[in-house]
């Protein structure tokens, strides 16, 4: 209860506080340098000191009535959502939590005056918490130097634990850039709240100027993959991009439909930042090549994943999208209606917007299933339902793609032989009885690789 005494000592000690931050906030460029050692893993100064652990108290705030009123989920949940993230992170745990509601998210002080004696009391009894995690998108700054002179604790906002979270599982030079790229508003809003003396202009150019640099170096990598996209489309195997909420299991979902042993599901949030391709057969031999994708989830300010989206909008340059859901989590339908919204937000293109087969993923632990309609049902721990959806997919694909297949006499190990191995799934080869160097191919083929075909071996000779 002790820091709780004397509120207004409490607003004066905030006014105290707020210039010992402000003192604590970067002095120079080397300081909030991102791009020192961009190759050594872009350590970025950052309000979470990465590698300290802690022991968190979470406090997830809600609107009880009024427009803001979130109708689809339930305080609950998100809190559970919200312990969830902090478990991701490693060492992190959570040892205390509380919903608390509120009229509005914008007051300075956040709480009103009962809770915040209510919230104190909780920290100063429980020895054991070290921060606190406010589950809100981005809190103000005058808002959490307040929290934080009164709690006497870090206080952290989804936005500070996202990119951590990111941090943490970002893999490939591209995830890392975005990674940075991500937390340059976070830091930039922490800035804003000096003085504005010159040496804060000078932050802020900086900033600008890593911006910049980040951004240049983005794009150069988005050039080098539209090349491999190009590329890709030229070997012409059609492409299936799985999405979906966080956690939902679409890792999983790839390995099992490629038996690829390589890859590792986690029981984590945004386990997988990056996006992978992953070759598999569907039940006509067809090769197709399966998209990993970044989850999806509620509550995250636009600007953190602004730098995902334009690779989240390649990725989804599909023929066929597959959308994971958890049909286990009790907050599948809002789940739902978050990923089919950012779909619709994305730059996708009508055909694949009308391609999206509808997976209902871990009915292992459903009891009731049969309530989940227009789905393929599966459950990656026994692979129930996996045949299904290839074949599911695999109609979509040669909905989509005008691939036929087809039979076509050739000569044995001839080059004809050769391209058609290279440029189309063969699915059967049977010897000419009457001549042995002569074989019936039966191969799926593109109508445009059908044409090159006709039009190098047949009407070019
Ligand atoms: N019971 C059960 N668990 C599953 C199933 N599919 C996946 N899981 C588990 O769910 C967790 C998340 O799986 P992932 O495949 O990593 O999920 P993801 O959608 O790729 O997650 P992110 O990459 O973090 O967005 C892991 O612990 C999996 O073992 C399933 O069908 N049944
Ligand atoms: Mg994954």
């Amino acid at each position: 209860m002790e820091q709780c005494v004397g509120f207004a000592t409490k607003i004066l000690n905030f006014i105290v506080y707020r210039s010992y931050c402000q003192n604590q906030l970067p002095e120079n460029g080397s300081d909030i340098n991102l791009l020192e050692g961009v190759e050594d893993g872009l350590q970025t100064r950052s309000l979470i000191r990465s590698g300290v652990p802690h022991r968190v108290f979470v406090v997830h705030p809600f609107i009880k009535w009024g427009p803001k009123k979130d109708r689809l989920s339930s305080p609950n949940l998100h809190l559970e959502e919200a312990q969830a993230l902090i478990n991701t992170l490693p060492e992190w745990k959570v040892v205390d939590k509380k919903v608390v509601s509120l009229m509005t998210f914008d007051k300075t002080t956040f709480f009103n005056k009962g809770q915040l004696e209510d919230l104190c009391s909780i920290i100063s009894k429980n020895k054991l918490i070290t921060a606190v995690f406010l589950n809100v998108n981005m809190l103000k700054l005058q808002q959490q130097i307040f929290l934080e002179g009164l709690f006497n604790v870090p206080v952290f906002d989804r936005y500070a634990v996202v990119v951590n979270i990111f941090k943490f599982h970002a893999v490939t030079k591209e995830a890392k850039l975005q990674v940075a790229m991500a937390e340059i508003p976070y830091l930039r809003s922490r800035l804003r709240g000096r003085d504005g003396e010159s040496p804060l202009d000078k932050r802020l150019r900086l900033f600008m100027q890593q911006e910049q640099k980040i951004k240049k170096m983005i794009s150069d990598l988005h050039k080098n993959r539209e090349l491999l996209r190009n590329k890709r489309r030229h070997m012409e195997f059609p492409i299936i991009a799985v999405v979906g909420y966080t956690n939902a299991g679409k890792t999983s979902l790839i390995k099992s439909l490629t038996e690829e042993k390589s890859l590792h599901p986690e029981d984590k949030l945004f386990a997988t930042l990056d996006v992978t391709l992953h070759e598999g057969l569907l039940p006509s031999r067809m090769k197709v090549l399966y998209v990993d994708t970044i989850g999806f989830i509620s509550n995250i300010p636009t600007k953190l994943l602004e730098p995902f989206v334009a690779t989240l909008e390649d990725a989804l340059q599909a023929d066929v999208i597959v959308h994971v859901r958890d049909i286990s989590h009790p907050d599948t339908v809002a789940q739902n209606e978050h990923v089919m919204s950012t779909l619709k937000s994305l730059n996708l293109s009508e055909d694949i917007m009308q391609n999206i087969i509808v997976v209902g993923n871990k009915s292992d632990k459903v009891k009731n299933s049969s309530n989940f309609k227009n789905m393929v049902l599966t459950s990656c721990l026994n692979n129930y339902g996996i045949g299904e959806l290839k074949a599911e997919i695999e109609k979509a694909v040669l909905k989509v793609t005008g691939i036929s297949e087809i039979k076509i006499r050739i000569r044995n190990g001839g080059d004809e032989y050769r391209w058609l191995y290279k440029n189309s799934s063969v699915l059967e080869v049977d010897v000419d009885l009457k001549d042995c160097s002569f074989a019936y191919l039966t191969v799926l083929i593109s109508k445009s690789k059908l044409g090159q075909f006709k039009h190098k071996f047949i009407y070019g000779k």
